[in-house]
């Protein structure tokens, strides 16, 4: 009889337990990189075992469930888009089902095909130019605030990120911090993305949620309920909002005004309330990463302004149209996704059908995690990975330095949609503050000068800066002046 394949190698487990102790809790990208030099590749008993394997695919088992750790571009290629149609299921605990459907666990299928149209139809790479008179504003607005107030940067961010995403999604101007429907679109996004978390114990023994809410350790019962009340509010009140303006012949240009009669409301309202839910943490991760890059390398800031100034002449700001002529700005933008990855072990896919790869077994249900962080810091693809070089991605030689845009943004049928409109967000941000500005100062909280070898950053899917302040001075008064011209407030 044949045998049946083995499981991708890994750290061998303990009795009972598996490899729950070797599932990392803090920066896990590292370890599950160092996973991969020590099991993959560079192993030379699996060399011998499997010589004709390829890659650094690592093997945890935890509790009867299997972890796939991809860390090489080939592997997550073939997996993840070649092999796309059964490895593309999403983790779907009853916590979450609970709450109410996001794009972000659809699995694939009808309703989830239809969202990604919308989203294809929005947001793909020429639908994304008309938004970006919107995000100008947005941005020239929060630059005011970082310069004239000194506001906190994820407070300015945040205003920025949020206001265009709901001028834009359902034409709706905000107008202070505490608005009523950023309010709900940050609830409604809590709500999916707490449920979404491991450890529910309900998503372990499902039959817990037919549990009568007055027994004792029911407790979750009432967060579902009142989390669904918020995602369910998300999902409608602006899409209303839009729909009651409409009738009354007010409505702004808006993604909801042009998707009211469309076939698949449901579909409609779906893809517009997670813009804010997937779009938010993840923009403004990367535009933190982005200001700090700048604060801490005074010497890009120097060419990035000499290259902006040219193509200006200090008259006005950047636009998207000039980014042709701003290759440099194009660089940095590539080199802030590729220093401090935004995701970096991207969002975890399940496989939906039992597979075989290299010779071995990848069960139906294991979860595949794509190490994007190690890709983005493999010395033979970007040489000294730790450094922030934006000249880098000038370079013509194709054999080093590929667009970290390939990686970052996840795999296959699964990638992220909202990939153009952060990248436009970014762009018009290091343009704008480049244009106008210096930044400088950084420290972390407690006052510490910080540098890049001193950065401390957070774990989990999305890795951000430790809370840090910095200096942003205009860098002279009529390039302060750009920041009031033609721009309202
Ligand atoms: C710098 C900013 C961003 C980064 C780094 C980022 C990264 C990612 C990654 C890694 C994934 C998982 C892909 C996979 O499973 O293979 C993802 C999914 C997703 N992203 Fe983004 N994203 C960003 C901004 C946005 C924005 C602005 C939107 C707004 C539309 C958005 C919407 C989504 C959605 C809806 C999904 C779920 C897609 C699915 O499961 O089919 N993202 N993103």
């Amino acid at each position: 009889c044949r045998r049946r394949p083995r499981l991708p190698p890994g750290p061998s487990g303990k009795l009972l337990i598996g490899n729950l102790l070797d599932v990392p809790t803090k920066h896990e990208w590292l370890r599950y990189a160092e996973y991969a030099r020590t099991y993959g590749t560079l192993s030379l008993l699996r060399e011998v075992a499997y010589p004709r394997s390829a890659g650094d695919i690592v093997c945890l088992r935890v509790l009867g469930q299997t972890l796939i750790i991809l860390s090489s571009e080939n592997d997550i290629k073939e997996l993840l888009a070649t092999r796309g149609a059964i490895y593309s299921g999403r983790m779907r605990g009853a916590m979450v089902q609970s709450v109410g459907e996001g794009v972000l666990v659809l699995p694939l299928g009808r309703p989830f095909r239809a969202i990604r149209r919308i989203f294809s139809s929005l947001l793909g790479p020429l639908a994304i130019r008309r938004c970006s008179d919107v995000q100008a504003q947005a941005v020239i607005q929060c630059l005011r605030r970082l310069v004239d107030q000194q506001q906190d940067p994820v407070i300015a961010l945040k205003r920025m990120i949020g206001g265009a995403v709901l001028q834009l999604a359902y034409g709706y101007e905000v107008k202070s911090d505490d608005d009523h429907f950023v309010q709900l679109a940050e609830k409604s996004a809590f709500a999916f993305l707490s449920a979404l978390q491991p450890g529910w114990v309900v998503d372990t023994f499902p039959a817990l949620m037919d549990l009568p809410s007055w027994l004792p350790f029911t407790g979750f019962k009432r967060k579902v309920e009142l989390w669904r009340q918020d995602a369910e509010q998300g999902l409608r009140a602006p899409w209303d909002w839009v729909k009651s303006r409409l009738a009354s012949g007010v409505a702004t240009p808006s993604f909801a005004a042009e998707l009211m009669d469309h076939k698949d409301e449901d579909a409609a309202r779906m893809a517009l309330r997670d813009i804010y839910g997937a779009g938010m943490d993840t923009t403004l991760t990367a535009s933190l990463w982005l200001i700090l890059a700048l604060a801490l390398h005074p010497d890009v800031q120097i060419r990035a302004q000499r290259e902006i100034d040219a193509v200006t002449l200090g008259e006005r700001l950047p636009t998207l149209d000039d980014r042709g002529s701003l290759p440099y700005i194009d660089a940095i933008v590539k080199e802030v996704m590729r220093w401090h990855p935004t995701v970096p072990l991207a969002v975890p896919h399940i496989v939906t059908e039992e597979d075989t790869y290299h010779g071995y077994r990848i069960p139906k249900g294991s979860i595949v995690i794509a190490n994007v962080w190690s890709i983005l810091h493999d010395p033979q693809k970007y040489p000294d990975p730790e450094m922030f070089r934006p000249e880098r991605h000038l370079s013509h030689d194709v054999k080093v330095n590929p667009n970290p845009y390939t990686y970052a943004f996840g795999f296959g049928p699964r990638q992220c949609p909202g990939r153009n409109l952060a990248d436009t967000t970014l762009y018009l941000l290091a343009s704008s503050v480049l244009a106008t500005c210096t930044v400088s100062s950084a420290v972390s909280s407690h006052n510490e000068i910080l540098t890049p070898e001193s950065l401390e950053y957070t774990s989990g899917t999305i890795s951000r800066p430790a809370p840090f302040h910095c200096r942003m001075t205009p860098r002279s008064e009529q390039l302060r002046a750009l920041l009031y011209d033609g721009f309202s407030d």
